[in-house]
């Protein structure tokens, strides 16, 4: 069986929930306890990528190469992480963080549009490091559609393709269907990942869904620490592995001491699945759709879950936000 490659999102998916403000000092404690705790990948920057920082994705308080650098700095066995969402992060950004240590590329695009990365992909992996590529908001296709997408991606030079649960939607089922059908289309070298989110409470559930599909790549973040309803418990993520026959090669019970002792007291509230978050995933939206479904809601007096519904059925994606208002003013009965 091959072994599982363990991959920590605190200090990148956290970001979104620090609101992008770790600093170099926090980023190294996490770092150092996750790669004592035997995690293979650490992940870091800002929330939405590399040169995520900026008024439309939130301003970060220090810079992906401050971070970068640190995590470097502070492991001595783990691998450090970035991702890059093309359009937002630019390939001059990734050579960057590969000049200062990181060694794996995640490169994140929607689930249908695997092309706007091929040079990305290729980029890195030409440069030796190792190419995650990121299928984001997988549960909007089926599982075939997604096959195709991430064998784009492998033709590029990606060495694992990820099924990402961006909106927390799946449930075990639908995850491994869709992690089924990436093992079953992609060459036996090329590894599929799995990137889960918490908002129907299936985070764990999901991954170890997925791990028993075939995803060997399998993410999580210490407390949950993630965007809307956060990500898989890392901790518990690997406990429930262990007790499932799935041997991780971490040692939890450190992973438990960084989680409880250096995150916990990091993060700004615990990450529970409040109404919104559950919205989110149960309306199978992008979660920056909230805040703006909110404020519609508002403006026309209508619930705004009613508008996530509504979104999520009319299958509206990022890029699509002004579709936000027409929905809150159409179920108000009235004109945008
Ligand atoms: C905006 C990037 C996004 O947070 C990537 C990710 O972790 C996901 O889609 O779940
Ligand atoms: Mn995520």
């Amino acid at each position: 069986m091959t072994a599982l490659t363990l991959v920590d999102s605190s200090l990148r998916d956290g970001m979104h929930s620090v609101r992008h403000r770790f600093t170099p000092q926090q980023v190294a404690a996490v770092a150092a306890g996750l790669d004592r705790g035997g995690v293979d990948v650490i992940e870091v920057t800002h929330g939405d990528g590399l040169g995520g920082s900026s008024i439309q994705y939130g301003e970060a308080l220090h810079s992906d190469a401050e971070l970068i650098a640190a995590a470097v700095e502070a492991v001595s066995r783990a691998r450090v992480a970035v991702l890059l969402l093309p359009g937002i992060g630019t390939l001059r950004q990734l050579r960057e963080a590969q000049s200062l240590g990181a060694s794996v590329a995640r490169i994140a695009t929607h689930c249908t549009e695997a092309d706007i990365a091929a040079q990305q992909i290729a980029w890195a992996a030409e440069q030796g490091m190792h190419v995650a590529g990121f299928l984001m908001m997988s549960h909007m296709v089926q599982p075939a559609v997604l096959a195709e997408q991430a064998r784009l991606m492998e033709s590029y030079g990606a060495g694992t393709v990820y099924v990402v649960d961006s909106a927390g939607a799946l449930v075990p089922g639908t995850t491994a269907e869709r992690v089924a059908a990436l093992r079953a289309a992609l060459a036996p070298e090329t590894a599929v990942g799995i990137h889960t989110h918490n908002n129907l409470g299936c985070g764990v559930g999901n991954a170890l869904a997925g791990v028993a599909a075939g995803a060997t790549w399998v993410d999580g973040s210490l407390r949950g620490l993630g965007a809307s309803a956060g990500n898989a418990q890392l901790e518990v993520l690997v406990a429930a592995l262990e007790r499932s026959g799935r041997a991780t090669g971490a040692n939890l019970f450190e992973l438990m001491d960084v989680a409880e002792e250096v995150v916990a007291p990091l993060m700004p509230r615990p990450q529970v699945i409040d109404r919104s978050g559950l919205a989110i995933g149960y309306a199978g939206v992008y979660s920056s759709f909230l805040l703006h479904a909110e404020r519609a809601a508002e403006r026309y007096g209508v619930d705004p879950r009613d508008v996530l519904m509504e979104l999520g059925r009319r299958r509206v994606v990022g890029g699509q936000e002004d579709m936000i208002i027409n929905v809150a003013a159409e179920l108000a009965g009235v004109a945008a």
